[in-house]
């Protein structure tokens, strides 16, 4: 069954699809400033928040969901934060068209999809591939937020920081149930309420960690991606 297509005519957001493959994201933002990006920002309730303790960084909304992308619209234009746009593209896409070194201050990923059954783990996100990729577009000095309610993917991706040289724990712990200032989003939100735990994982790209472009791994065709660059994907 497909799912009817909410039309989204909210100036806060921006159609990915009409943009040609060389658009340099930041001029999408009346400020220049600094660029953060939040990978499956469900219904904007982080992105607000955040965006309003930052005003001098300028915030990418991307989610794969026309729903959401609309919610979070909404919730974006009932405030006066000129700080966020919203996309509704595949992360990994949106950065194999759009992504350029260095471009990124911050990446936030927020429950993203669990995928807890042992035989699904290949379709999470967030792997070694995806890592790597994160510390050629992150900013040297950037932070890599990760938050999960699944132990077992927030123990996953711990143990694969070890082996990329380029992160750099900001914790005395691999990950912490509590991160002081961090706003909370819905999934957030409703675990806690459940008294279930939620997981925080705060990296850094390290200052003199350079990934040179020739060893940017390329997104392999997954279970969210099944696009090549010639395919549009957002229908998925
Ligand atoms: C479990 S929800 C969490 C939503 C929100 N971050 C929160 O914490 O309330 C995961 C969201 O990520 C989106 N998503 C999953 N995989 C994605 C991908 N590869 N690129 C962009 N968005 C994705 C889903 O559509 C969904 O809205």
């Amino acid at each position: 069954m497909t799912q009817r297509q909410i039309e989204i005519t909210s100036p806060t957001f921006i159609d990915a699809w009409k943009l040609p493959a060389d658009q340099d994201i930041h001029q999408l933002f009346d400020q220049q400033q600094p660029l953060a990006l939040e990978i499956g920002c469900g219904t904007g309730d982080f992105i607000v928040q955040r965006a309003a303790q930052q005003p001098d960084t300028n915030f990418l909304a991307i989610d794969i969901y026309n729903k959401g992308c609309y919610k979070s619209c909404r919730r974006i234009d009932k405030t006066d934060l000129a700080n966020i746009r919203v996309m509704r593209m595949e992360a990994r896409y949106l950065l194999s068209r759009f992504g350029r070194a260095d471009m990124l201050s911050a990446i936030y990923i927020n429950c993203p999809d669990p995928w807890p059954k042992k035989r699904h783990r290949d379709r999470r996100l967030v792997n070694t591939t995806f890592l790597t990729q994160m510390l050629y577009y992150l900013q040297p000095g950037g932070d890599l937020y990760f938050v999960t309610d699944v132990a077992d993917y927030a123990e996953q991706v711990a143990e694969l920081i070890p082996a990329l040289p380029g992160y750099q724990n900001q914790l005395d712990t691999p990950f912490t149930l509590e991160l002081e200032g961090y706003p909370l989003s819905k999934y957030m939100r409703r675990f806690l309420s459940q008294n279930l735990p939620v997981h925080f994982q705060h990296l850094k790209r390290r200052e003199d960690f350079i990934l040179p472009k020739e060893q940017l791994p390329v997104t392999e065709k997954g279970f969210r991606n099944r696009h090549n660059l010639d395919t549009p994907c957002h229908i998925i």
